[in-house]
């Protein structure tokens, strides 16, 4: 049995804001925050940094048997490393996002990485972590208190996340994005709701005024769970 209490999930494809809106969430309410993205990109580093190819299940079984993650609860603090070597960076890189998506397809590295998400939850103290990603509110969690999928326009998302990126032009961020949610979703269902879970649409809010929609759903869902109940 999981600390189910402990998680508030919060899901959606990329570029909704996940990330950025998840951490200011966790430090407004002094939780923690797990971006259970950087694991899958850090195994998708270690894979590559092996000379293999993500596309290949074996090789990418083969790295998760010997993944040595360190990553901390503190959404102040963002390093992610994989046996001592400092990955933060290099695993937002194009070449990382690209081959991410191989790394997620392997069931097998599903449930191994899920079975961590839910141990550093568990073991934490924080009274509650605000964890992020694909499947958090339908397989990692889905007895949570609080089930958010968080959604955006895909031109939207695309046009925050060139934005991100020095240089680069949002059409072909668009494209890679596209490419990877589409890849994505074949695994596990990240853009429709499942039942129980309350969609935030950020599409026409600014950065503040998600993070308070996202507060609001919190704020309703313990209040719900503080009224006495009838019957
Ligand atoms: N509602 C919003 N309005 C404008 N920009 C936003 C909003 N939400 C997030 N952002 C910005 O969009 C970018 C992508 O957000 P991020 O949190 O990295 O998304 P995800 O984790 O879902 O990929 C970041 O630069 C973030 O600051
Ligand atoms: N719970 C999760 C989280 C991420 N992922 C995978 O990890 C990749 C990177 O996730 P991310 O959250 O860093 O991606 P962005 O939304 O930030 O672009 C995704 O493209 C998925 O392939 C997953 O399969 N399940």
């Amino acid at each position: 049995m999981t600390d189910a209490h402990k998680f508030i999930a919060i899901d959606g494809p990329a570029g909704s804001g996940k990330s950025s809106v998840s951490k200011a969430v966790a430090r407004r309410l002094d939780y923690g925050y797990l971006d259970t993205g950087a694991a899958y990109r850090a195994l998708a580093w270690h894979v590559l940094e092996g000379g293999a190819d993500t596309a290949d299940a074996e090789a990418v079984r083969s790295a998760a048997s010997d993944f040595p993650l360190s990553q901390q609860l503190d959404p102040d603090d963002r390093r992610v490393l994989v046996g001592g070597v400092d990955v933060t960076d290099a695993i937002r890189d194009p070449r990382v996002s690209a081959a991410v998506s191989g790394v997620a397809r392997v069931p097998e590295v599903r449930l191994q990485v899920n079975e961590i998400f839910r141990r550093m939850v568990a073991e934490s103290a924080y009274p509650a972590v605000v964890v992020e990603g694909r499947d958090i509110t339908t397989v990692v969690a889905p007895d949570a208190p609080v089930r958010i999928l968080l959604t955006a326009a895909p031109e939207v998302r695309a046009a925050r996340r060139a934005g991100e990126l020095a240089g680069s032009d949002a059409a072909a961020v668009g494209e890679a994005m596209r490419k990877r949610d589409a890849s994505d979703s074949s695994v596990v269902d990240f853009l429709n709701a499942a039942p129980g879970v309350t969609v935030v649409d950020s599409t026409h809010l600014d950065f503040t005024q998600t993070i308070d929609a996202v507060l609001a759903v919190i704020e309703r869902a313990f209040d719900a769970d503080k009224e006495p109940h009838h019957g």
